[in-house]
């Protein structure tokens, strides 16, 4: 019986032939990523000292600090001011802040490459699983021990494939395949599993549509989402000067627990309706509905493709009036391309106002961008209840080109006829 993609990852990584689904594995870590929110100031650095213990490898630690930058409030900078001292003190080479948020930097960076196993103390962190790597996000106990010891324990997470065949029609992004998926699956249905991601939508995506697949796994409940790497992948680690990693691949007789397959040239683009990621719809059901903002950014939907799209959407065109479009790219490194491209122009100069690269907005760290009864579509992952500001306002989920569209109508409105032609 043969071994899925996530299977021969953790085999390889825990010096085994093979693995099983519910084993329990010890394996070698080659990324640990710390963000400010839940990084050192969470225990870590304390009882490392108390511990009189050492990292094991700092060149294979990252700490970002995105959630707090720029931090809203004085312990907000206090935070930030710690986290950066602290990593400063352990010798940590790759501390990042007011770059963007902590998957973005990890993926342009190329810090986590096909093969590798990365865990991070951020939920997304499966975001890294888009490059053919194990990712998982952990919490700051585990972080610890990984620190001190460069290995985690695992339980071999049984797979999901999903199978998606056909070709985005225009207007259609990697994240309408997302919702549709979190919609089917649900936001437990995937809980402890490996979410696989396969077939010809899936391979003739960037890697910037990419990464917003992987990202979203964890709101099925998965403990990865993974795409196998292939020549796109290698081509964007080529372009940043690094080694392709070591690419592995499902085995022909791999065993799944669970097999979906779906239609790319059939999909319409998706909403996910407040309170819930798993709430999905085909937009036009729910166009129409007003408005008050609408915001592009985060780990999941603003990176430079997405500020293409919306561009191109906004071109020549102008926000309705009494909406709000926020636009945080994702990085400092795509707010430069987006601003030499003259994207952000473009957004400007149809009312868009442009933040700086941050969480903050997506986490609501900056105490929220949205007041009691107002409603939001936005092209981050979760709408839960509070998250982005008054538990009292709404959050819609949706891909950056439907948000462009709904700013420039005010009302949620579905993208395809503005790209006709
Ligand atoms: C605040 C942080 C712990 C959280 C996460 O782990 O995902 C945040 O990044 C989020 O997107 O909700
Ligand atoms: S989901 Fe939002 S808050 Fe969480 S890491 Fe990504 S950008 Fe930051």
């Amino acid at each position: 019986m043969g071994m899925t993609l996530t299977e021969k990852i953790l085999a390889a990584a825990a010096g085994k032939e093979k693995v099983t689904p519910g084993e329990i594995v010890s394996v070698k870590v080659d990324v640990a990523m710390m963000d400010d929110i839940l990084g050192p100031r969470i225990e870590i650095a304390e009882r490392l000292e108390e511990l009189g213990a050492k990292i094991w490898d700092p060149e294979k630690v990252v700490v970002i600090s995105d959630h707090y930058t720029p931090p809203a409030t004085i312990r907000q900078a206090d935070i930030v001011k710690f986290t950066r001292e602290w990593a400063r003190s352990c010798g940590i080479r790759r501390y990042h802040e007011y770059e963007g948020a902590c998957h973005q930097i990890l993926a342009e960076k190329g810090y986590i490459r096909p093969g590798m196993i990365a865990v991070g103390t951020d939920s997304h962190t499966c975001m890294g699983g888009a490059v053919g790597a194990f990712a998982t996000g952990i919490g700051s106990t585990d972080m610890l021990g990984v620190l001190v010891t460069g290995e985690i324990w695992l339980k071999v997470p049984a797979s999901i494939k999903v199978f998606w065949v056909g070709k985005l029609g225009p207007g259609v992004m990697a994240k309408d395949i997302i919702l549709k998926t979190c919609g089917i699956i649900g936001h437990a249905g995937a809980t402890y599993r490996a979410v696989e991601f396969v077939g010809p939508a899936i391979k003739e995506l960037p890697m910037d549509e990419r990464w917003c697949i992987a990202n979203m796994a964890v709101e099925m409940g998965a403990k990865n989402g993974i795409i196998e790497a292939d020549a796109i992948t290698d081509a964007f680690l080529e372009a940043l000067g690094l080694d392709k990693g070591k690419h592995f691949s499902s085995d022909p007789d791999a065993v799944y627990v669970r097999e979906i397959s779906l239609d790319a040239s059939q999909l319409e683009p998706q909403v996910a309706c407040p309170p819930a990621v798993d709430k999905v719809c085909p937009v036009n059901e729910v166009a129409g509905e007003k408005i008050n903002q609408a915001y592009v950014g985060s780990c999941t939907g603003g990176r430079i493709n997405d500020l293409m799209m919306v561009a191109r959407i906004l071109r020549g065109r102008k926000v309705a009036k009494d909406t709000r479009l926020l636009v945080s790219p994702a990085s400092r490194e795509v707010y430069q391309r987006a601003l030499k491209a003259g994207f952000l122009e473009t957004i400007a100069d149809a009312g868009g106002v442009i933040l700086a690269p941050t969480c903050g907005a997506c986490v609501g760290a900056h105490s929220g961008l949205l007041a009691g009864g107002e409603r939001c579509i936005s092209s981050t992952n979760r709408n839960f209840v509070g998250r982005m500001g008054s538990p009292q306002a709404e959050i819609y989920l949706a891909s950056p080109a439907t948000v462009a569209a709904s700013a420039l109508e005010g009302r949620i409105a579905d993208p395809r006829p503005y790209l006709e032609g």
